[in-house]
């Protein structure tokens, strides 16, 4: 019989932190020959970009971009396509990562995982679900009260954000440099208040996961029933060396608990985003050169105006000063000098809100730099 090839899925809100755990987890694998699948929500493959940045020329790291939609959703054409060319090269894969977008449910990879395509190649590892721990702490994934609707931009986020943790075999609270013990206990509390059924909870500072807690925990194992391929739970964490995190104590000992049944009931809901068509990206461009600081009080009235939710990409500076690579969570936006290969001459950004109006940020942000976004 053929080994299954492990594979972990890495869900999480928008920004939460999941190419960068991901760009650690590669610093630290090892001899572990890695296929790494990058879903973005954008048609900009900026996550891509800097994984492969990370991965350099390593040999046995394959990336795989999935920009435009979501991976594994109806319309994804390449998601089993891809997988199989992995599974006919399984003498250089010993683990697969998939990145799903900020806006996806891990279900529909879980989904196709068990299809007849792939289930006798593939085995699920865990889902991981990245938390934007300070973003937690300040309520920002809360109901609106007010409104029990979807159509607001709070009950949208909450109930994604409920939903992935839900489908989660670990929840990691990341974003956590910086807080002290009472906030990650709240932090924990908030998380199963929403989720009682969390299974295991880790803390990654920086984004940096004990590699032995993120891969081969092997938390699932195949059930063949007839023709039907499913998933059943295994009741702990078995993987041998899995010790708890050396900063465990931090959490006051409530690391690792909270073992529960729960089922992932896949075929029982509709993936959430199939519904709700109010998640928009674009991209825009300038041509003209950047000033730095002009750019950030720019991109900060933006994303106080508009119901921005992410922005990320590219911008060129003036007195060819290079690039910066644009990193935005809500109004919490950080530039970093960019590292990327051969010179950019055009700026570029992916924005994605909930009902956003892509004529009224360009405008905006053409009026706050005065140069043209369009
Ligand atoms: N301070 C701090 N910032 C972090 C940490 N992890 C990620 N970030 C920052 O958060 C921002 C978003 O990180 P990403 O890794 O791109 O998030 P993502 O979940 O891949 O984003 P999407 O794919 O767009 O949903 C970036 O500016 C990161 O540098 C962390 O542990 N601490």
């Amino acid at each position: 019989m053929k080994t299954l090839i492990p594979v972990t899925i890495v869900t999480g809100f928008l920004g939460s932190g999941k190419t960068t755990l991901l760009r650690s987890l590669i610093e630290r694998r090892q001899t572990r020959r890695l296929a790494l699948l990058i879903n973005e929500f954008g048609e900009v493959a900026i996550d891509g970009a800097l994984i492969r940045e990370t991965a350099g020329t390593q040999a046995h790291i394959q990336i795989v971009d999935f920009p435009y939609g979501l991976i594994a959703y109806g319309d994804d054409a390449l998601f089993i396509p891809t997988m199989q060319a992995i599974a006919a090269r399984r003498f250089d894969v010993d683990h697969v990562l998939i990145e799903t977008s900020g806006l996806a449910l891990p279900t529909a990879v879980m989904e196709m995982l068990q299809s007849a395509e792939l289930a006798d190649d593939f085995i699920l590892d865990a889902t991981l679900a990245i938390v934007d721990t300070p973003l937690l702490l300040s309520n920002q994934f809360d109901v609106d009260g007010t409104d029990d609707t979807l159509e607001t931009v709070a009950n949208s986020v909450a109930a994604l954000f409920e939903r992935q943790l839900e489908y989660a075999d670990v929840v990691v609270l990341n974003k956590i440099d910086g807080l002290d013990d009472a906030a990650l206990l709240l932090a924990e509390t908030a998380l199963r208040q929403r989720a009682p059924n969390i299974r295991f909870l880790e803390l990654a500072y920086d984004a940096k996961l004990d590699i032995r807690l993120a891969l081969g925990l092997r938390l699932h194992q195949p059930t063949k029933i007839e023709h039907a391929h499913s998933y059943t739970l295994l009741p702990s964490m078995p993987c041998p060396q899995a010790g708890v995190l050396d900063n465990q104590s931090r959490l006051n000992g409530h690391a690792h608990s909270g073992l529960s049944g729960h089922s992932h009931g896949l075929r029982t809901h509709q993936h959430f985003h199939e519904q709700d068509p109010g998640w928009l990206s674009f991209v825009l461009r300038c041509d003209a050169a950047q000033h730095e600081a002009a750019f950030k009080a720019a991109m900060l009235a933006v994303s106080i105006a508009e119901p921005v939710l992410r922005s990320k990409g590219f911008i060129c500076l003036a007195d060819a000063a290079g690039t910066l690579l644009v990193q935005g969570v809500r109004t919490r936006l950080q530039l970093h000098a960019a590292t990327e290969p051969g010179a950019r001459t055009r700026s570029e950004l992916v924005f994605i809100g909930y009902h956003l109006k892509r004529q009224q940020v360009a405008a905006k942000l053409s009026e706050l730099t005065g140069t043209l976004w369009q």
